[in-house]
């Protein structure tokens, strides 16, 4: 038979002492981790027999048992569900998941530098069973995986490494058998019936399969059995028994009326199918009557996973069927942007057998769907400002995507955008508080996007709008640029990027534009790799210049972005916008009429780009060019002045 060690991979070893030593006060969340963990087994058991009705064989009747030892100081938790492979308890109990995601070590690291390891920092990672070893100084895994022949037995102390056998099992599922530590003082005994019944009651109680422990009970000793006294009478009636009790109710709390689940209850079923370990930000529970009956109980997270933006992340979404668990990760329910989304659909009208492919053609899918979109957005619509703003740090950027991608709920979604703007100070604004507070004349909301907001607030392509009061939202999120493109306008006012295309603003005069034809045409001439055109600006107030481009052209900032993701880009050239009532254009302008061949004009153009360049907080190519040039008008002005 196969014996192996294994050492575990570093991110587990970080992780076991992190949980080891950060959870200490809050020992008990191992059996709600245990318990889930043996109800996700037995949902993807059902799941799979559905297509392979074989590998339930006889044993049918699902369960989770626990059983407490006192004298040996143990607790096992066992169940029938899909059980494990030799391989696959390698594979899953001397790895995490989710460590070869992007950001998982950057996540690690951040908690572990937060002074306070709260225990929803940690439930991020997904480290359920590990939580096994906050109690236990040895854990013995033993497990059978559905319909295969051999089982195999894990065990480890948790320190650096695990031992892996084949071992012979009579029956199907995980039985996991708990070495407990000595408690210390004041500790709960986690081989006391009445904390185990406690415990369970308050964090596993909907778990949709029984939780079985045998504990005393009483019942009627049976007429022939009872030993009678001298009068006839039976001298005991009742005796004690062991017997099997249900620790749990099963209620699937979507199927219960709103006023009677408490929002503890609530949060912990939202940490059981969300394996989440926070408290959610907000829910919903409806129960949807008419053309089609359904259940839902959708949560919203207060914190966003650290791989949010995975590719191969998993919907938060459960569809059931008369109580009875499809399956999870269903896509088809819920759109993309909307996928940190946790919750239950429960859809009696969907044949049990339903496959991923007929449900994206399902009508009565996409009917929830689209009655589910539009009850979250009725959700987020209503919440409270302050906490809407917490949920849009989090969420946001993932809830944007949606206005490229769904069309029918683009304005919806429009509305639930939030940016900064150059005159909400910290706070960040709605686009409908915008045009609510837009200044007299005021046609179109202006936005700019860049890199940051000191740069942006600073941008010389405000100084025009800001003369003219109006406000300006401002985006530093690479996919606003997306997200603007596609909106186009919000409440029937266009959407005008500060940089891009003619602002409608007052321009400078004909005779104005004329009087400096001859000086742009040369600056133009000069700067002609760069620059498209050299005009009058009528963005600019008080900078000398700066750089813009069509309206329908790449930003600079998106350029940026393009570039640093490595993509190959045609240089864009854009427009050099000159503030002709400057009084370095006037007097250029002098210069260049006395002498167009002057050696120094070629220098001033090159400068005027520079100066545009740095203003928008871009890079320009040849900075010791710029510096020479800027220390020698110092050095120019300091001597004439004095
Ligand atoms: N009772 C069980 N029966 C079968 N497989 C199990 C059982 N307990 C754990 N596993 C397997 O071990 C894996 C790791 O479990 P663990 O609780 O550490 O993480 P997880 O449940 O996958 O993570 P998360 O809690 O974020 O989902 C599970 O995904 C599952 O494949």
């Amino acid at each position: 038979m196969k014996q192996e060690t294994h050492a575990f991979q570093t991110e587990v070893k970080q992780m076991l002492h992190l949980i080891i030593h950060s959870l200490y006060s809050n020992k008990e969340i191992f059996l709600r981790e245990l318990i889930s963990n043996a109800s996700d087994a037995i949902d993807k058991l059902r799941f799979k027999s559905q297509t392979e009705p074989e590998i339930l064989g006889k044993d049918t009747d699902f369960y989770i048992r626990i059983r407490p030892d006192k004298e040996k100081k143990t607790l096992v938790i066992e169940d029938n569900g899909i059980g494990m492979s030799f391989e696959e308890a390698v594979e899953n109990l001397g790895t995490i998941a989710k460590s070869g995601t992007a950001g998982f070590m950057e996540a690690l690291e951040a908690t572990r530098k937060e002074g306070l390891l709260t225990p929803e920092l940690i439930g991020q990672f997904g480290v359920g069973f590990y939580s096994s070893f906050i109690v236990a100084e040895k854990v013995v895994v033993e497990s059978r995986a559905a319909g295969a022949e051999k089982g195999v037995r894990w065990e480890s102390e948790g320190s650096g490494e695990y031992s892996v056998a084949e071992i012979e099992k009579e029956d199907r599922g995980t039985r996991i058998t708990l070495f407990l530590k000595e408690g210390e003082e004041g500790d709960l005994s986690f081989t006391e019936e009445w904390t185990i019944k406690d415990i369970i009651k308050r964090h596993s109680d909907f778990i949709a399969y029984p939780i079985l422990m045998e504990t005393d009970s009483y019942e009627p000793v049976p007429e022939e059995e009872q030993e009678k006294d001298e009068e006839g009478k039976a001298k005991e009636t009742m005796r004690k028994v062991r017997k099997d009790e249900t620790l749990n109710s099963m209620k699937a709390i979507w199927a219960r009326k709103k006023e009677d689940v408490k929002e503890e209850e609530y949060t912990e079923f939202y940490r059981h199918i969300s394996k989440n370990w926070d408290e959610p930000a907000d829910k919903l529970h409806l129960h949807l009557e008419g053309a089609v009956e359904y259940d839902v109980l959708l949560f919203i997270p207060s914190k966003a996973p650290f791989d949010l933006f995975q590719r191969d992340r998993r919907h938060g979404l459960h569809l059931y069927c008369k109580r009875v668990f499809v399956m999870d990760d269903c896509k088809e329910l819920l759109p993309e942007y909307l996928g940190f989304i946790h919750g239950v659909v429960d859809a009696p009208d969907l044949d049990l057998n339903v496959s991923r492919e007929i449900l994206q053609q399902n009508s009565l899918v996409r009917n929830i769907r689209k009655n589910i979109v539009k009850r979250v957005f009725d959700l987020l619509s209503k919440m409270e400002e302050d906490a809407y703003l917490s949920f849009w740090k989090e969420f946001g950027p993932m809830l944007k995507a949606g206005i490229p991608t769904d069309f029918d709920n683009k304005e919806k979604i429009a509305g639930l955008l939030r940016y900064p703007t150059t005159k909400s100070g910290e706070k960040l604004k709605g686009l409908k508080e915008y045009v609510e507070n837009m200044a007299e004349g005021q046609e179109a909301i202006y936005y700019l996007s860049g890199e940051n907001l000191s740069a942006l607030i600073n941008s010389p392509h405000l100084e025009a709008l800001k003369a003219k009061d109006y406000e300006v939202l401002l985006m530093t999120d690479p996919v606003d640029e997306w997200v603007v493109d596609s909106l186009r306008e919000f409440e029937g006012k266009p959407l005008k990027s500060a940089e891009k295309g003619d602002l409608e603003l007052e321009k400078p005069s004909e005779e104005v534009a004329e009087s400096f034809k001859g000086l742009f045409e040369f600056i133009q001439k000069e700067l002609d790799e760069d620059v498209k055109e050299v005009k009058a600006s009528a963005r600019l107030k008080e900078s000398v210049a700066c750089l813009s481009a069509d309206a329908f052209a790449m930003s600079a900032f998106m350029e940026k972005v393009m570039q640093a993701s490595g993509q190959e880009m045609p240089k864009q050239k854009r427009v050099l916008e000159l503030n002709t009532a400057h009084p370095v254009l006037e007097r250029l302008k002098e210069r260049f009429t006395a002498d167009p061949a002057a050696p120094s004009m070629k220098d001033w153009a090159l400068m005027l780009f520079d100066l545009a360049v740095v203003s928008e907080g871009g890079r320009i190519e040849n900075p010791s060019r710029f510096s020479r040039m800027v220390g020698e008008l110092m050095a120019e002005n300091l001597s004439g002045s004095r």
